[in-house]
């Protein structure tokens, strides 16, 4: 398990490209057959990366549950949430099974013991990448699809930030302790996401980059709002956003991104918008 402590808006204006990448990003999430973790001192939450291959993978491989989290199983005192983003795969969470496609998402409940990864077809292996904040109570484990997400249209061509927020993992859509998750896509031609950015000081963000090609690039900035820097993310690569740093991107081209979000609420618009001349 990667743990990544708390770092303050302080001791980053000091950091370099290398430690600011050291502290916030996470890249190479995805290992044939291996599950990667992040653990982030903020807000508690989770981050792994899950490619079964030719194996079943269940949601600790690899994790010393005891030692990181202090329980007998590792949804003991957690909720999760994750999305498929490869090939055709099977989640199965105490017994129930799960088909997640492309782009689908599954909640699981706090309390839920035993959770298990697998893809359909070896040669298109499934990429499930899964975020896990501490939780409360018991909810229930639902499947959401694109089609069951909230629709939240926003931007516009003329200043290339025209795309759709779906909202999964929201309280319009099922009730959670926590987390709340979902998928904003960029329509072709527009670049630019949460911008004009925000913070949310009550609530701490992670974002995943993917639709990305290969010799392309998002440029995630990050900081406080008069103290800018930015992150180069390649495909698939996630970054923490505490609650005091922006978080919003510019690509090479229009790309996919999942955020995720724990902490005091889920009141989604409550955010501390910042106009764009007061960036620095
Ligand atoms: O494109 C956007 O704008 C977003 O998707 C914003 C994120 O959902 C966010 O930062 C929510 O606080
Ligand atoms: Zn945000």
């Amino acid at each position: 398990m990667d743990i990544r402590y708390s770092t303050g808006p302080k001791d980053m204006q000091r950091y370099t490209t290398e430690e600011l990448r050291r502290e916030f990003l996470i890249e190479d999430m995805y290992r044939p057959d291996a599950v990667t973790a992040t653990y982030s001192h903020v807000d508690r939450m989770v981050v792994l990366g899950i490619m079964p291959v030719n194996q079943t993978l269940s949601i600790d491989q690899g994790i010393d549950v005891w030692a990181n989290f202090g329980t007998q199983y590792f949804l003991e005192r957690r909720e999760a949430g994750t999305f498929n983003l490869g090939g055709p795969g099977v989640v199965v969470a105490d017994g129930q099974t799960f088909e997640l496609d492309f782009e689908d998402c599954l909640y699981i409940t706090k309390e839920t013991k035993s959770v298990t990864f697998q893809s359909k077809d070896p040669k298109n292996p499934a990429r499930f990448y899964l975020v896990s904040a501490p939780a409360h109570k018991v909810c229930k484990t639902t499947f959401i699809s694109m089609k069951d997400a909230n629709k939240r249209p926003c931007g516009d061509a003329a200043a290339s930030n025209k795309r759709v927020i779906n909202q999964f993992i929201h309280p319009d859509v099922l009730e959670t302790c926590q987390l709340s998750m979902g998928l904003t896509k960029l329509e072709p031609g527009n670049v630019w996401n949460s911008m004009p950015c925000h913070t949310h000081e009550r609530r701490m963000e992670i974002y995943t980059y993917y639709a990305i090609p290969e010799d392309g690039a998002v440029m995630h900035f990050m900081g406080q709002p008069q103290q800018t820097r930015h992150l180069v993310m390649r495909n698939f690569d996630a970054v923490i956003s505490p609650s005091w740093s922006i978080h919003c991107g510019c690509g090479t081209s229009n790309y996919t991104f999942i955020w995720a979000m724990g902490g005091e609420n889920q009141a989604f618009d409550d955010m501390d918008n910042i106009n764009v001349p007061d960036l620095r």
